[in-house]
């Protein structure tokens, strides 16, 4: 077996910037029949490694619908969604599963499990990872917690924890496996306003650390200024252009 050892190479591969989301021609539907209802028309979109992209526009214009669709929790019907270069129309159960272990999920709710500490919820994220089964899991979830400046807290439960912290620990499940897109659906709108800043703020220094996507949808102004990009969505459809929509006036 010796003889098929690879060669080192002793100088950097060439890197192609391939977008880690790209959108054509996007529809979608919801029911069927006559109470069939369009939601989404023709969204195009690229987004890049390490973009930061807040999505923002009116309730009910279809921000949650495409969010869901870009993280793989629902299958595209019409026109094209790659994620992470696979195409995920008509994809099935098990592609769709595959890819959602790659990208992390942060919710206006943090959704932590209640009987689980702080490190335990943390933890729980590495588990689902085969590569950070010979790792030291406990020593890896602490470490994130300290990072989003929760290091005295490891071992609180949830309902022992404020919102704001509650949300860093949602931060810290996220991140802790180091995915390349990260999606979070209004993950201030439950905290005041300092709180809020400190959260976007925590999730911003992670993602430039660790060079991962992040999306956002919002509905909170006072974040704006977090993003490298804002899209806008108004009746289902994307303006893309920033100047197009008047934001944060
Ligand atoms: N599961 C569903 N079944 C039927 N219609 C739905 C479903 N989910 C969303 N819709 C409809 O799709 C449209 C877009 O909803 P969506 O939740 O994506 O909007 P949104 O911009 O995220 O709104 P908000 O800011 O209030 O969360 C709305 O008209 C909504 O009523």
């Amino acid at each position: 077996m010796d003889s098929l050892q690879l060669p080192i190479t002793h100088y950097p591969l060439p890197i192609t910037m391939q977008p880690v989301i790209s959108i054509q021609n996007l529809n979608h539907y919801f029911g069927q029949g006559e109470l069939k209802k369009q939601v989404l028309f023709d969204i195009n979109l690229e987004i890049m490694p390490g973009e930061i992209i807040i999505m923002t526009g009116p309730s009910g214009s279809g921000k949650t619908t495409l969010l869901t669709l870009m993280g793989g929790l629902r299958s595209a019907q019409e026109g094209s969604l790659k994620i992470l270069e696979q195409e995920i129309r008509g994809a099935n159960k098990q592609l769709l599963t595959r890819l959602r272990c790659q990208i992390g999920y942060i919710f206006q709710a943090h959704n932590l499990m209640s009987f689980l500490t702080a490190k335990q919820n943390v933890r729980m994220s590495l588990e689902l990872h085969d590569r950070y089964l010979a790792e030291d899991l406990n020593a890896k979830a602490t470490a994130m917690l300290e990072s989003v400046g929760l290091g005295n807290r490891v071992d609180y439960y949830p309902e022992n924890l404020s919102g704001g912290q509650k949300q860093r620990v949602a931060i810290a499940r996220a991140l802790v496996s180091h995915p390349k897109i990260v999606l979070a659906d209004e993950p201030t709108a439950a905290l005041d306003k300092q709180s809020g800043r400190d959260v976007v703020e925590i999730m911003q220094r992670l993602a430039k650390e660790q060079g991962c996507t992040i999306l956002l949808v919002t509905h909170d102004n006072r974040i704006l200024d977090i993003a490298d990009r804002i899209v806008y969505m108004e009746d289902g459809y994307l303006a893309n252009n920033p100047n197009s929509a008047v934001l944060g006036e």
